[in-house]
């Protein structure tokens, strides 16, 4: 017999489903993610810390779960919301099915439910708190309230609470059809990524184009990070707010100064908006998949690309030194700066895909370029 599971919404949106994952009760945001596959490094991706995800594909889990697919240490989604979870899974690469690795990694999470109704929802009314609770006599009302109780994620610093607790350094290089990841042991560059939460993909992308990496804790402190002598500084993507993480964005100030090679992904690049002079803002419901069209402005080629955030750079705060270099085709909104008088850009999408295509790819060598220029 399956286990019933509630979800509750702030708003007292019920919708009652089947627990596919752990027993108990988990808050977070309830965000939707258009993404047809890569629900493993969707529930992986540290920046879904306190996000529930709703997956707007009505099939998820067909292909399971296996042991190199984990975008970091742990599982970081508050939870997973899906339409159907297929009896069997099958894939050559598979050790287990979605249902186990959610029980083995604690997630609570609901199938059954309409998700298309959900989206709708979150699509109208903004990304919302909710709550799923399992069991057989789940109390609603109580439900509803502990969603409320969630806040809002505006003004939560949470990149110093799932970064690294020490540095180490990081040599796995791309994942390659039947010899699996390989290892960088020649490298030309060293980058000091500040590890905000960071996509072990990034990692690895960087490894694979000849970088040794030195992965440091978030609130690192500039100087540390110079004593080390980079070539270049990489700024990574990361859960919550980027407003209240002082410690970053005074650090990325020194970098600038210094006229070090700076790239930033994601949280990153909100960091480097934020310390170049601009500001940023919450989303209605952000951007969340790997089918969201992105221009480049100088190229004005149109690339396909993976998206996760729930805050932006506002392009009215930027200083005249900062360019806008890629805008969002679905609401217009910034997805890249580079600033005219530094070696320092960034991207708001997910160049290192994982999950999705890889059409941004070439900012990963636009980085290696500003690097080899300045060497
Ligand atoms: N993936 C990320 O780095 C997300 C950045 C930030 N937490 C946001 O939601 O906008």
């Amino acid at each position: 017999m399956s286990t019933p599971a509630l979800l509750a919404l702030a708003d007292g949106t019920l919708f009652h489903g089947t627990s596919i994952g752990a027993d108990g009760e988990t808050i977070g945001e309830v965000v939707f993610n258009t993404s047809l596959t890569g629900y493993q490094e969707i529930l992986t991706d540290p920046s879904y810390t306190k996000q529930m995800v709703t997956l707007t594909y009505p099939h998820i889990g067909n292909y399971g779960v296996n042991a190199e697919d984990a975008e970091s240490r742990a599982v970081f989604a508050a939870g997973l919301i899906i339409r159907d979870l297929p009896l069997i899974h099958s894939n050559f690469r598979a050790d287990m099915s979605l249902g186990e690795y959610l029980v083995k990694n604690n997630v609570v999470a609901i199938a059954d439910i309409d998700t298309r109704k959900l989206t709708r929802i979150l699509r109208e009314k903004g990304a919302q708190p909710g709550c799923i609770v399992t069991g057989d006599n789940i109390d609603a009302a109580a439900a509803v309230e502990k969603a409320k109780s969630f806040g809002s994620m505006a003004g939560q610093d949470l990149a110093k609470v799932v970064t690294a607790s020490d540095k180490y350094e990081w040599h796995t290089a791309e994942w390659k059809l039947g010899v699996g990841y390989t290892v960088q042991s020649n490298p030309k560059y060293h980058v000091v990524a500040y590890d905000f939460g960071v996509k072990h993909n990034i990692l690895r992308m960087l490894a694979e184009r000849g970088c040794k990496l030195t992965v440091v804790p978030a609130q690192t402190p500039a100087a540390e990070v110079l004593a080390l002598n980079p070539d270049g500084v990489f700024l990574s993507n990361g859960p919550g707010d980027p407003e209240p993480c002082t410690y970053a964005i005074d650090a990325t100030r020194e970098f600038l100064a210094k006229g070090l090679p700076l790239f930033g992904i994601c949280l990153g690049h909100q960091i480097l908006g934020i310390a170049a002079g601009g500001k940023t803002s919450k989303m209605k419901f952000g951007h969340h998949g790997a089918n969201h069209p992105v221009q480049d402005l100088d190229s004005k080629h149109v690339m396909i690309t993976s998206q996760n955030h729930g805050f932006q750079v506002d392009e009215t705060s930027l200083p005249a030194n900062v360019r806008v270099t890629h805008r969002s085709l679905f609401d217009g909104t910034v997805q890249g700066i580079a600033l005219t008088d530094k070696p320092a850009f960034s991207f708001q999408g997910h160049p290192e895909a994982s999950p999705g295509p890889h059409d941004v790819a070439y900012l990963f060598d636009k980085f290696i370029a500003s690097m080899a220029e300045r060497k």
